[in-house]
């Protein structure tokens, strides 16, 4: 029998002997590799995580103790060492394990994640509440160097350096990678640290378990070895005993290593150097292309895709990046350390000077978009929308009240499929529309995307254009960079008793449905400013009114149409469909449509169910 197959729960783990961690370690990450080859997932920082894993439940008397893993995406070893190995083949699917921890799936998952650099704030929050009810337990955050960077990290350090009889743990997990390099002053302060102090490791906790007097020697052992006082670390300076760097592979210094740490009081920050993707030569040699997969052979890696049929909005977008840089010199991409995701590969090979990655920092990103759009330059913010949601006092306070020239480019609005409901970006439209001086547009294809960000680019103060993850309906590109007239919308289906407003990705399975219910379809394209023209012309004419976004439903774009009514004074059935007022979670994203009725035939449905069964004036399949 394998090792891993006795593991059901930490405690079994804690039985085993040490010498048995590293077999067992081979095989976890053999494990991963298979599994996550199968379902997909996010390779290359899991395989980097086995040991910790390992080490941490091992030291550590879990569920009791607390660890709080940062953004979650390197929980996969968690997962299978927790009860939860049997499992891994539903990862990410409709009904199975999530991708990230979330407390309702387990006990040991302390605190639900996924957007990065909360894990201090919660660890901190959980140590005070340990000491508040006098529970002697430890609380543990691992975050990644990425995750590190972010303003909240430092807000919890600042905040928790000076509790000094408080069992924290920070466990910074040194990779040298976001999903990108990483990038900042922050990453090179880390390189020093990891170039200079190896030995530090043994110093810190040498010094905090020793008797005084060998304590002592060991000092000046230490300082006559480097011939020089080490100057305190930064984390240090935070009020941290900093240990470290260690190596994050090798079980023999992490677990003795931990097991020190755990008998001191007062926060602790441990620094462990590891290597994304290791154990899987392919995933060290490119830990970006292994950061998410879908399934791949593992014995052949990921192969690059046979030409797509469609080009994915992401890719529409980082090609109108390139070709409005061309024509205008004033252009700057901005981006929250997601190159990749958000399409700007190529743009960051074309123009280095006019591209940048400011790290895991939406807050900053906004308001440095912000201050380059003061002195003139064109800033293109490019954010998920889900991100976007950290950066809404920014939006506000910093670009619209002062109606400053950024254009956001939102990714991934609406259901995302297998990351889940951390980040579907649902939200966007019910939170951008009530900003005032924003615009705010919804493609309905990849054509009129492009003509979108034309149009948000040459419009004078803050405008957004929010598109969904992959691909889009397959439309011909247009290669001018054309705008679209602000404010009007388009007739795209003309039919009979129910007119349907759609926006943006809803505009095609709303033309299905209404092909079945001869309805008439509207693509709205603006969310704001709303077509208040075409929206009363609709309502004049039709009987039935139908408003469709794959967005919130509540202050949605439907809220919008209802408004513009309201203030006409003009009184019509209707019926707003969207997303509901629930969390989704994750699955494939045309099954998650399909359930949450936007799907041609949902939403044919829904309308039957609610205008139909006798109302004399539907008219209903009689094209
Ligand atoms: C607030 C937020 N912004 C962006 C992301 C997207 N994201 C997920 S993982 C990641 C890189 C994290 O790097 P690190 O913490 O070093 O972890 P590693 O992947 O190296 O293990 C990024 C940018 C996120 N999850 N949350
Ligand atoms: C963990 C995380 O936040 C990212 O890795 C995210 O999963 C990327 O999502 P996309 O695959 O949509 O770029
Ligand atoms: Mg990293």
């Amino acid at each position: 029998m394998k090792l891993l197959e006795t593991i059901n729960d930490p405690a079994d783990l804690r039985k085993l002997p040490r010498t048995s961690l590293t077999p067992l370690a081979h095989e976890l990450r053999h494990f991963l590799l298979d599994s996550v080859s199968k379902t997909g997932g996010h390779l290359s920082s899991n395989l980097g995580t086995v040991e910790l894993t390992i080490a941490l439940h091992y030291v550590f008397n879990t569920p009791h103790d607390r660890i709080v893993w940062d953004v979650g995406h390197q929980t996969y070893s968690h997962k299978i060492l927790t009860g939860r190995r049997e499992r891994m083949p539903t990862l990410r699917q409709l009904g199975g394990l999530s991708g990230f921890p979330k407390r309702d799936e387990s006990i040991y998952d302390t605190f639900g994640t996924a957007h990065s650099s909360t894990s201090i704030s919660a660890a901190l929050g959980m140590a005070q509440a340990a000491k508040i009810k006098g529970e002697d337990r430890h609380a543990i955050a691992v975050i990644g160097d990425g995750s590190m960077t972010a303003g909240m990290a430092f807000e919890a350090l600042n905040n928790a350096g000076v509790e000094e009889d408080l069992n924290l743990l920070v466990v910074l997990n040194d990779n040298d990678m976001s999903i990108s390099p990483p990038v900042g002053a922050l990453n090179r302060y880390l390189a020093r640290l990891m170039s200079g102090q190896f030995y530090a490791a043994a110093k810190n906790v040498g010094k905090s378990v020793l008797p005084g007097p060998v304590r002592e020697l060991a000092k000046r052992l230490e300082e006559h070895a480097k011939g020089m006082v080490v100057p305190a670390t930064m984390f240090e300076e935070f009020g941290f005993n900093y240990v470290g760097p260690i190596d994050g592979h090798d079980l023999e210094s992490l677990i003795p290593t931990l097991q020190n740490i755990k008998k001191l009081k007062g926060p602790q920050f441990l620094h462990v150097v590891t290597k994304k993707g290791q154990g899987y030569k392919l995933a060290e040699a490119e830990p970006i292309l292994y950061h998410g997969t879908g399934k791949f052979n593992p014995n052949e890696g990921i192969k690059p895709a046979a030409a797509p049929s469609k080009v994915s909005y992401t890719e529409v977008f980082g090609n109108w990046l390139c070709d409005m840089a061309a024509v205008d010199q004033r252009l700057v991409g901005i981006t929250p350390a997601m190159r990749e995701g958000s399409g700007m590969v190529r743009f960051h090979q074309q123009y280095p000077q006019r591209y940048f990655d400011v790290g895991i920092a939406e807050q900053h990103s906004v308001t440095f978009g912000a201050g380059m759009a003061t002195e003139g330059m064109k800033p293109v913010v490019a954010i998920y929308s889900t991100f976007l949601q950290r950066a809404y006092d920014q939006l506000i306070h910093d670009v619209a009240l002062q109606n400053l020239d950024v254009t956001f480019a939102l990714d991934r609005a609406g259901l995302v499929g297998a990351d889940g409901a951390t980040h579907a970006g649902n939200y966007d439209m019910a939170y951008l529309r009530c900003i005032p001086n924003m615009i705010v547009m919804a493609p309905s294809d990849e054509n009129e995307c492009r003509k979108m960000l034309t149009t948000a680019y040459h419009y004078p103060g803050p405008a957004a254009v929010r598109y969904p993850r992959g691909a889009g309906v397959g439309a011909a590109i247009e290669q001018e960079l054309t705008s679209l007239e602000i404010g009007k919308g388009e007739i795209k289906r003309q039919g009979k008793g129910i007119a349907i407003l759609a926006f943006g990705s809803m505009v095609t399975p709303s033309v299905g449905a209404a092909n079945e219910l001869n309805a008439t379809v509207a693509n709205m394209r603006f969310v704001k400013p709303l077509d208040v023209e075409l929206v009363k012309r609709l309502a004049n004419e039709h009987d039935y009114l139908v408003t469709v976004e794959e967005g919130c439903v509540m202050g949605g774009a439907g809220s919008a149409v209802a408004e513009a009514l309201a203030a006409e004074g003009i009184v019509k059935p209707i019926l707003h469909l969207g997303l509901p007022d629930q969390f989704i979670d994750h699955g494939d994203p045309g099954m998650l449509l399909a359930s949450v009725g936007l799907d041609a035939k949902g939403i044919a449905a829904s309308i039957r169910q609610r205008f139909g069964g006798g109302e004399p004036r539907l008219v209903v399949n009689n094209s």
